[in-house]
């Protein structure tokens, strides 16, 4: 079986005169929790569009499980998605909106319904109109009505946007029991980085239609792992003396504060060097990067490569 679920292509997108997509390529393997980051307007809800063959492809190819979109509906029956928000009829009840989900995937019986009620939490909202559901209740409704006809690949825009903290944390459980449990392959965009970090396997990062980086989360952990920062009295003096040991490789941040970039290097040894040399050192710390700090890196990265390309 193909290991990839969804192959994008130099896939461009243009509104009117509006550049919204550039030549994206980005590949999801099957199994994968993918998190697609990006500012606002950087593109993301334009890509599950035309994915989802919501919208139509201008250049480029997608292929989904296998199959190239546009072609039929075979894999995107295959498909379940929350694009922008869920599509429950507000005057319908929890259970008459799965019934007519279920009657769109061609489902028959009431097992399917009974089995993504229970598995989002809903029983007890079954007889529930959508409109007097929470946010939180909506937004497990629209997960319900995407899981409904198990789908082997998920697409989901900003599913957890306004969830309170219980809610998202539920959501994430939901989630990880979908990809776990039913091996079901997972898109999903969230301007929640720490919440995409903890549920994701994978991370594609979006910038002004562009596609500008993708890596596995342990090739963010090794990124963000970034070592031991020294706080000192003279930087300048300490860079010498770690230079001298053969200890690095490092950064001097300002006139305080070094970055020795390795995990190797024992706090201790660096503090009795720095010390012995003449240097004041008024703390040694592991610096854990986040995935917020390493996109707001990559991002002001970015901008400057923006405005060189502007001059
Ligand atoms: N139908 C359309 N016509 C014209 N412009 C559009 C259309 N759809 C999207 N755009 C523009 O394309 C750009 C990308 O929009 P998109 O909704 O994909 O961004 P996004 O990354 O999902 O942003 P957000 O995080 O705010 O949801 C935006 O500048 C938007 O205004």
């Amino acid at each position: 079986m193909d290991s990839i679920a969804l192959d994008i292509r130099d896939v461009s997108k243009r509104f009117g005169k509006f550049q919204a997509l550039s030549h994206v390529n980005l590949a999801v393997r099957r199994g994968d929790i993918y998190g697609l980051i990006g500012e606002n307007g950087a593109g993301k809800t334009t890509l599950m569009r035309l994915i989802t063959a919501l919208s139509p492809l201008q250049s480029g190819s997608i292929s989904l499980l296998g199959e190239p979109v546009g072609s039929g509906q075979r894999a995107l029956s295959r498909t379940g998605a929350i694009i922008e928000s869920p599509a429950a009829f507000s005057k319908l009840s929890v259970e008459e909106n799965l019934k007519l989900c279920a009657i769109q995937h061609g489902l028959s019986g009431s097992s399917d319904i009974e089995e993504a009620i229970s598995f989002v939490g809903l029983e007890a909202k079954r007889k529930a109109k959508a409109k007097h559901l929470s946010l939180g209740q909506r937004q497990r409704l629209g997960l319900a009505m995407a899981i409904l006809h198990h789908p082997d690949f998920l697409i989901l825009d900003e599913p957890i946007n306004g969830l309170d903290p219980t809610g998202i944390m539920e959501f994430r459980r939901l989630l990880q029991e979908l990809n776990e449990r039913r091996q079901t392959t997972i898109l999903i965009s969230s301007h929640i980085l720490s919440e995409l970090y903890q549920v994701s396997t994978r991370f594609g990062i979006i910038h002004k239609g562009r596609v500008v980086q993708e890596l596995t989360r342990a090739e963010l952990d090794a990124a963000n792992r970034s070592g031991l920062l020294v706080e000192v009295d003279q930087a300048p003096l300490a860079a010498q003396i770690l230079d001298q040991a053969g200890i690095g490789p490092f950064d001097v941040n300002d006139d305080h504060h070094l970055l020795i970039r390795s995990q190797e290097v024992d706090p201790a040894q660096v503090n009795v060097l720095l010390v012995r040399g003449g240097v004041m050192v008024s703390d040694v710390s592991r610096q854990e990067g986040s995935l917020e700090q390493y996109y707001l890196n990559l991002m002001a990265q970015q901008q400057v490569m923006d405005e060189e390309g502007q001059r």
